[in-house]
């Protein structure tokens, strides 16, 4: 019996020909990211002292604070620079302060690389699953014996495979495919398991595109999401002097513990309805709920290309008088190029207020915060409660394409009647 690309990078990280799932190993960590949210100040900086005060490899470390920079706070700006001191005082040469949110940076700064292991303190480093590389989101505690000892105990998931056929339509994006899907086996459908996506489609996106289905492979409980890494990821790593690292695919028998089927072409605009990830209707089902604010960002879908498709819409079009737009690029280089080809003119033109490329709004911690009773529309990957500010605030989470719509009409509009 064959392996998935999953087992193929854990068997690697563990130095052993093959590993089969429900097996636990000692792996090696190629990448150990921090945020500034849950790295050093939290556990690690206390308890690193006990237990000999090294890191088992400073090159291999990385941090990133992006959930508070830039400070709104007296709080945030002790958290940031507590986490600036102390990336310093140990020598962590890979410390980025506001260029974005962590798993955008980690790809343009080519950590993501194929057929290695990542964890890093957050949840969505399963983005990195769109270069084949193995992302993982660990904890603090958990984070604390990977940088003394360089290696992580797993337990080998199994993996479920979800094959797209079929072409988008137009107005239908990445994002759609992954709220599709995660409507498919609900926000628990994964649990403990790798995520892969294959077929057609999927192989027709670029790596920005598929990292917003990756990003979003934790909110059905995955371990991480992975992609087969093509053409397309080696030119990406290759435009960034990145490795091409140990490229791993799933063998033609290996065993998934599940395998569902779509088909793109009859693929409509999708919405998460306020406050589950998982509680995905067709916009056509949604349209015409009022909203208050629109925001286009976060390292789901804050990249070039979402910025670009906005930007069609609203193009020589205003916000609707009653909705605030908020645009955070989700990096530095992002909102650079987006400057330089006049996206963010045509976006400020419209109406949109420009953020810094950074977490904030996405969780409610700084610029954007919701007021109760408000609803907004968000190209983010959460809707929970209190997730962008007061409990009874509303979120829709939606492509960029779906926000700009909303952002026009005050309402929640397919986003074809603008393409
Ligand atoms: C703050 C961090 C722990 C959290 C995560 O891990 O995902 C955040 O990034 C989020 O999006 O909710
Ligand atoms: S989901 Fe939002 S808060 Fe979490 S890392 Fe991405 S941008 Fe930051």
């Amino acid at each position: 019996m064959g392996m998935t690309m999953a087992e193929k990078i854990i068997a690697r990280a563990a130095n052993k020909r093959e590993v089969k799932p429900g097996e636990f190993v000692w792996a090696n960590v190629d990448t150990a990211m921090m945020d500034d949210l849950l790295g050093p100040r939290v556990v690690i900086a206390e308890h690193i002292k006990r237990l000999g005060n090294q890191i088992w490899d400073k090159e291999k470390v990385v941090i990133i604070s992006d959930h508070y920079s830039p400070a709104a706070n007296i709080t945030q700006a002790e958290i940031l620079q507590f986490t600036r001191n102390w990336a310093k005082e140990y020598g962590i040469s890979k410390y980025y302060e506001g260029l974005g949110p962590c798993h955008q940076v980690l790809a343009e700064k080519g950590f993501d690389i194929p057929g290695t292991l990542m964890v890093g303190t957050d949840s969505h480093t399963t983005t990195a699953g769109a270069f084949g590389c193995f992302g993982t989101g660990i904890g603090s505690t958990e984070m604390l014996g990977v940088l003394v000892s360089g290696q992580i105990w797993l337990r080998v998931p199994e993996t479920m495979l979800f094959v797209w056929h079929g072409k988008l339509q137009k107005g239908v994006y990445a994002k759609d495919i992954i709220l599709r899907t995660i409507k498919e086996i609900g926000q628990a459908g994964a649990t403990y398991k790798v995520m892969e996506f294959a077929g057609s489609c999927i192989e027709n996106l670029s790596v920005d595109e598929r990292m917003a289905i990756t990003n979003m492979a934790v909110e059905a409980g995955a371990k991480t999401g992975l992609m087969a890494p093509d053409n397309k990821v080696f030119a990406y790593l290759e435009s960034i002097g990145a490795p091409k690292g140990t490229p791993m695919y799933s063998d033609p028998d290996a065993e998934y513990a599940q395998k569902f089927e779509f088909n793109a072409d009859t693929l409509v605009p999708q919405i998460a309805l306020p406050h589950e990830v998982d509680k995905v209707v067709d916009i056509t089902e949604a349209e015409g709920e009022v909203i208050h604010q629109a925001y286009l960002g976060s390292c789901t879908n804050g990249r070039y290309p979402d910025l670009v498709e906005a930007a069609k819409i609203l193009k020589g079009r205003k916000v609707h008088p009653d909705v605030r737009l908020l645009v955070s690029p989700a990096s530095r280089s992002i909102y650079h190029r987006a400057v330089r080809e006049g996206i963010i003119e045509i976006l400020s033109d419209a109406g949109a207020m420009i953020l810094a490329p950074s977490c904030g709004a996405c969780l409610g911690l700084h610029s954007g915060i919701l007021a109760r009773g408000e609803r907004a529309i968000s190209s983010t990957n959460r809707n929970f409660v209190g997730r962008m500010g007061h409990k009874e605030a509303e979120i829709f989470l939606a492509s960029p394409a779906s926000v700009a719509a909303a952002a026009i009409e005050g309402k929640i509009t397919d986003p074809r009647k603008y393409l």
